[in-house]
């Protein structure tokens, strides 16, 4: 099954179908006409197919129906029903591809089909830009063209790499949350910025380039974080008064167990917490 050959539903048009679809639309990976949505909120479906241009149906059913591939984006809490509502329709015989944080592809197995092929992925929002950051992990019945299929579409938004599904909690620690923590960082930095007077649409700039910087240094370099932070550092300069603040505060240990009560909350919406 080729990605530009197939027709993909979405079940459930939130944010993160959001940036997938557009990601995949603007990549020219798939055409409009292979997209459908579906999303219990008007509102959802009103942008989905105003202004993004793909059909947008209340009836999960019918939407996923018609495609060769359905893409389950719903919260984790609300899976079930919808399992119930697919259960028993050509879905089952389908390729499933779940990002619902937490929920086992066993589960997904559990409440369609024994053998209905499906692949878990977590991604995360860059991936409206085409700069996610995927992984994702094969069900019991998933082929290997299920799971390259599955990799196709988040690599036309970004990277994916292939990973057991017991790492997947962490990873979504890591990847799936982790741009709320750079977005966090940068309000803190901003809100600073302001207070020093400086103005808005520069301050923004320059945040945006040093984290931007900052990654691809990192990334061109091969050189480790510590490496690279230590070469910032000048002895009794201004990086080490800022760093022995946030040392102080506690903010390396605090990050630390953020990304543990995400990895702790993904094993829970799995049921096995
Ligand atoms: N937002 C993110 O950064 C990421 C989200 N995820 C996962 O993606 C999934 C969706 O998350 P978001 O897009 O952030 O949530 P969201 O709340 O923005 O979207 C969920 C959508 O599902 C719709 N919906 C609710 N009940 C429905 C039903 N019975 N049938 C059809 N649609 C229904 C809602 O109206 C809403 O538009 C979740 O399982 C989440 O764990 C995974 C990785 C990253
Ligand atoms: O917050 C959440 O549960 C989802 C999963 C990863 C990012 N957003």
């Amino acid at each position: 099954m080729k990605l530009q050959d197939s027709n993909i539903a979405f079940i459930g048009a939130g944010n993160m179908t959001e940036a997938i679809v557009r990601g995949l639309l603007d990549a020219g990976e798939v055409e409009a006409g292979r997209i459908c949505v579906s999303d219990v909120d008007p509102g959802r479906r009103a942008l989905f197919s105003e202004s993004i241009g793909v059909e947008a149906l209340e009836d999960n059913r019918a939407a996923a129906e018609s495609a060769d591939a359905v893409l389950l984006a719903v919260k984790p809490q609300i899976l079930g029903s919808v399992l119930e509502e697919l259960s028993g329709s050509p879905v089952e015989d389908k390729l499933v591809i779940s990002i619902a944080a937490g929920v086992r592809t066993r589960t997904i197995e559990e409440g369609l089909r024994a053998r209905t092929r499906v692949v878990r992925v977590m991604p995360n929002t860059p991936a409206l830009i085409g700069r996610g950051a995927a992984a994702y992990a094969a069900g019991r019945a998933a082929t290997e063209a299920d799971t390259a299929f599955a990799a196709a579409v988040m690599q036309s938004v970004g990277v994916a790499v292939p990973m057991g599904e017991e790492a997947l909690d962490a990873v979504t620690a890591l990847s799936g949350s982790g741009p709320a923590y750079v977005f966090y960082l940068l309000e803190a930095m901003l809100d600073a910025a302001k207070t020093m007077g400086l103005p808005d649409p520069e301050s923004r700039k320059l945040a945006l380039a040093t984290v931007k910087g900052a990654a691809d240094l990192m990334g061109e370099s091969g050189e480790d974080a510590a490496v690279l932070r230590a070469r910032v550092t000048s002895p009794g300069g201004t990086t080490e008064a800022a760093l022995g603040e946030l040392e102080r505060a506690g903010v390396k240990d605090a990050v630390i167990r953020a990304m543990h009560a995400a990895e702790q909350r993904s094993k829970e919406l799995a049921g096995d917490g």
